[in-house]
């Protein structure tokens, strides 16, 4: 019997392309892609983790468009009975991420938009399972603070982390930080958006793909494989599936 066929691996500037290329040919809002992103780490939140166990969960989330689909997962997880806890120490000013802050606002969700280390380890006491939503295929290390502080604490905690798109402060291309810290940071749970990142190839752990919003001619114009969706579901499993660079 044959394997499965490899996933595609986008590197950084080609996730980038193909982000674009969903907003201009494809006629994607930005909006639009965020919240079927959110939804689906939403989704894989209440996979692998049960509220009644897991109810406590702090959406730690980064000032670009990986914070944005934390704050859409935070929304999401209040209505499927999760307790969210919001923590946002560098806010963005565009519409959009205010827009969602307010729809968390009018659930009651707590949003923190400063750091301080004292608050950061209370609220860590307090949780079951952090999100790592603080940087994607956007990110270039070294890690800036307060963000270097923030995720030693996460992993100090010793709790579960769910990452979205990529491990935050691993580089896109090239996998983990070398030294320092963060170099042993490895997420329970991944949920790759699109596609993987090169840096998968380093990751151990549960994989799921989300981002369920790729159309045939863009799958055929960058030489995507990709795996189907069961059904109606916005994630699909693939720990442990071959991974082959595009
Ligand atoms: N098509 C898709 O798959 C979609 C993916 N989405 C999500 O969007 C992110 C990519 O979002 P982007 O806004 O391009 O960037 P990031 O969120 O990854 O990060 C950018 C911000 O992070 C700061 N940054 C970068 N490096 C560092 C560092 N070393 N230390 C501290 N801060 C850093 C950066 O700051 P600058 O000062 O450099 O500007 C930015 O503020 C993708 O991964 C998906 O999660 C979309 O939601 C939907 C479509
Ligand atoms: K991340």
């Amino acid at each position: 019997m044959p394997g499965k066929p490899a996933i595609s691996l986008l590197s950084a500037s080609v996730a980038k392309a193909l982000d674009g290329e969903l907003m201009s040919t494809g006629a994607f809002s930005v909006d639009q892609l965020m919240e079927l992103a959110g939804l689906s780490v939403s989704q894989v939140v209440y996979r692998e983790y049960p509220s009644s166990s897991h109810a406590k969960v702090l959406v730690c989330c980064g000032p670009g468009n990986n914070g944005g689909d934390g704050l859409v997962a935070a929304r999401h997880l209040w209505q499927y009975g999760y307790q969210p806890t919001v923590y946002y120490p560098k806010p963005s000013s565009p519409d959009l991420y205010k827009r969602l802050c307010k729809q968390l606002e009018d659930l009651d969700i707590p949003i923190h938009t400063t750091h301080t280390s004292d608050l950061f380890h209370q609220l860590l006491k307090q949780s079951n399972l952090i999100v790592d939503s603080l940087f994607g295929f956007s990110f270039k290390g070294p890690v800036r603070e307060p963000f270097g502080e923030i995720l030693s604490a996460i992993v100090d905690s010793k709790l579960h982390v769910v990452s979205v798109d990529a491990p935050s402060s691993w580089e896109i291309d090239e996998g983990p930080q070398k030294e320092g810290p963060l170099k042993n940071f490895n997420p329970n749970v991944l949920i790759s958006l699109t596609a993987p990142k090169p840096c998968c190839n380093f990751y151990k752990g549960k994989h799921y793909l989300g981002g369920r919003f790729v159309s045939k001619a863009i799958k055929e114009k960058y030489h995507l494989q990709l795996p189907p969706y069961p059904g109606m579901d916005q994630i699909v499993d693939i720990t442990d599936q071959p991974l082959a660079t595009v």
